[in-house]
């Protein structure tokens, strides 16, 4: 009985005791005579990890409230620096952008991305495999991904002749950014966004007219998805065997962006691998790999298909002949390697844009007034007669820009981006960070520094537009200068693909509000005073909102305004359609009336007639007349 009283007592106080001191110590310790980040108190095996919560960018961020710019934490067993602040991450992504530019080997994007042969997921400095391996199924890819021996890195575009530094991350981002992403290839995926965006709308009307307001988030997915997969995959209705909606493939991808990212104890405690098969990750994973591996096989196998068949060409709009190709087909031009492509189902990317546009929609319903001067310049700028917001219209849309900027400055989708790894020694704001230390770049916080913005906590996309309502700052293009707000990280492994998402946030945003005005269905039980929209949120890969919030769309109706007398010019043969009509009403809201009414403006220009009522009112200034369609925009 002593003996056993004992050996409680041994392992209950003494032994977390002890680690307890061996942790406190190693906070103070030095390395070489060099000064360390600061480091709470962490518990024997978990280090910190039990500090993260389940919303680490807020559990780290009032660590660092407590601790310091940069702090150093032991998450399981790994060596994680945290950069919370603007200077920590410039420090981190520009001035030392070499030694922070490695990613962590993280065991399940190892095995549900080939042996973690995907540009994000790249090892920047470590050598390429030595024996050319390339799992060719999920068993190999596992038996790779837990061979401490091998250094995974790629073999992509060609094989890698040995210790390359880094050789294959390099190879495939320059492809990434010359043949994928290049400006270029981006406006040549203009017309699938266009037609997408008019999917997306015709969807959402029609789940209006069948008073299922619940449809927008479908649609979104599926619009994101479209675009990314029309770029990457081309044309071909892809998905998975005996899943007509598609809510197979929905499942799948969703499991694949909470897996890639998730710990499995086997990580932090190899010993208790066990516990993963208990719980069903194991199986989960090796679904989730098989299922989207016999997609991108028949993905492939399809393009090579065609390739023999002859590859279509199209007269782009500059009269260039443009092959019309997609990503497939550009990486199987750079190298005839099919499956041994760096090639992923970017669901992270998707997902990303989803997050931005719904943050934007919660943002605008819970400030009504930006919402009404969004609304207002998009249907200025669009007039009455496009019917919808093409991509033309979008660089008159600077509000449209500091909407989409401020939503990310304060809604980060990857909070802590993607993690990195120190390749070399080297220091962090005058603290020394070993080599092989995980980076955490805290972007939700650098987002909402006080000390880097005015309200920080407040929604004013007004701060990201220049000259009281000049031009907006060009938020995009400064990826990788302004560090007060970094939600495509910087440097050499900040996102390559901003200038591809830009325009598919910016179109969905804007023809969204343009062609409807919205409101927050009811019935939630919100009590009066509180937002209209919960702000609550979910971490994962990317933050969402913690309950998703169901928004009614009302179908805008406009009308043309001309000047007394002058026919519309922009399209006459829809004339005759119109009933004209010379009525005064009461007050509407009319866009672009500075100097509009007073002055003889004589282009036509959109006024929304009480969107989704019938008791339109509409103010009338001579000498104007109004032309309205019955229903609906104008065509
Ligand atoms: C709103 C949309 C998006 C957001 C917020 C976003 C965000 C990010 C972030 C935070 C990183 C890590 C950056 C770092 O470590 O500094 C990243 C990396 C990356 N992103 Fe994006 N991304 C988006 C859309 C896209 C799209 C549409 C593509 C491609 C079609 C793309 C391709 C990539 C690639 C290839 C990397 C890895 C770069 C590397 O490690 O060298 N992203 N993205």
């Amino acid at each position: 009985m002593a003996v056993s009283l004992v050996t409680l007592l041994v392992t209950l106080v003494v032994v977390p005791l002890l680690a307890f001191l061996l942790l406190s110590s190693a906070r103070k310790q030095r390395a070489d005579g060099r000064r360390l980040p600061p480091s709470p108190p962490g518990l024997p095996l978990l280090g910190h990890l039990h500090l993260l919560g389940r919303l680490p960018h807020r559990a780290l961020r009032s660590l660092a409230v407590a601790h310091g710019p940069v702090m150093l934490l032991r998450l399981g067993r790994v060596p994680t620096v945290v950069a919370p602040s603007p200077a920590a991450a410039e420090e981190a992504m520009k001035t030392r952008d070499l030694a922070f530019s490695g990613r962590p080997r993280l065991l399940m994007a190892e095995r549900l991305l080939y042996g973690g042969r995907d540009v994000g997921f790249a090892s920047y400095s470590e050598q390429c495999y030595m024996d050319s391996r390339v799992p060719k199924n999920f068993a190999e890819s596992t038996r790779i991904a837990s061979d401490t021996r091998t250094c995974v890195g790629f073999r992509f575009p060609h094989p890698c002749p040995g210790n390359t530094d880094g050789e294959y991350w390099r190879q495939a981002r320059r492809v990434f950014a010359l043949h994928l992403l290049a400006p270029r290839r981006v406006a040549s995926f203009r017309s699938a966004r266009e037609r997408e965006v008019a999917t997306l709308v015709a969807r959402v009307r029609h789940a209006t007219a069948a008073a299922a307001s619940g449809g927008l988030s479908d649609a979104l997915i599926s619009y994101s998805k479209a675009i990314i997969s029309r770029a990457a995959f081309g044309d071909g209705d892809y998905g998975l065997a005996g899943d007509k909606d598609g809510e197979k493939l929905r499942r799948v991808l969703d499991d694949f962006q909470e897996l890639v990212m998730a710990t499995p104890v086997r990580e932090i405690s190899p010993w208790l691998g066990w516990v993963d098969t208990l719980s069903g990750l194991e199986a989960k994973t090796r679904r989730t790999f098989e299922a989207l591996d016999g997609l991108l096989e028949r993905v492939i196998a399809d393009h090579r298909r065609r390739r023999v068949c002859g590859r279509r060409q199209v007269l782009a709009a500059d009269g260039e002949v443009d092959d019309h190709r997609d990503f497939v087909d550009v990486l199987l031009d750079v190298n005839e390697m099919d499956n041994e492509s760096g090639l992923r189902l970017d669901t992270d990317n998707i997902k990303a844009i989803i997050m931005v546009y719904q943050w934007a929609m919660a943002e605008l319903m819970n400030h009504p007034h930006s919402m009404r001067k969004l609304q207002d310049a998009i249907r200025r700028v669009t007039g009455a007669i496009s019917g919808n917001v093409t991509e033309d219209h979008l660089d008159g849309m600077p509000y449209l820009k500091a909407v989409i900027s401020e939503t990310m400055r304060l809604h980060a989708p990857a909070a802590l981006l993607i993690p990195r790894e120190t390749t070399e020694d080297t220091e962090l704001l005058g603290y020394h960070i070993p080599a092989h230390t995980r980076v955490v770049i805290n972007a939700w916080a650098i987002g909402r520094d006080p000390a880097a913005w005015e309200h920080a906590e407040e929604f004013v996309p007004e701060r990201f537009v220049t000259g009281g309502g000049g031009a907006a700052v060009d938020y995009y293009g400064k990826v990788g200068q302004d560090f007060r707000s970094v939600p495509f990280g910087a440097g050499r492994r900040g996102c390559p693909g901003a200038g591809f998402a830009a325009p598919v946030m910016e179109l969905a945003l804007a023809n969204m509000l343009y062609r409807f005005d919205w409101a927050v269905a009811h019935g939630d039980g919100r009590r009066q005073g509180m937002p209209s929209v919960d702000m609550g949120e979910v971490f994962g890969l990317s933050v969402r909102l913690k309950a998703p919030f169901i928004l009614v769309a009302k179908p805008c109706r406009f009308a043309v305004l001309t000047a007394k007398g002058r026919k519309l010019t922009a399209n006459p043969s829809r004339q005759k359609s119109y009933r004209q009509r010379d009525l005064c009403l009461g007050p509407a809201r009319i866009f672009a009336v500075s100097p509009g009414c007073r002055s003889r403006q004589t282009e036509p220009f959109a006024v929304s007639l009480g969107c989704g009522s019938r008791q339109t009112e509409a103010l009338c200034c001579e000498p104007w007349i109004w032309h309205t369609a019955n229903e609906g925009p104008l065509p």
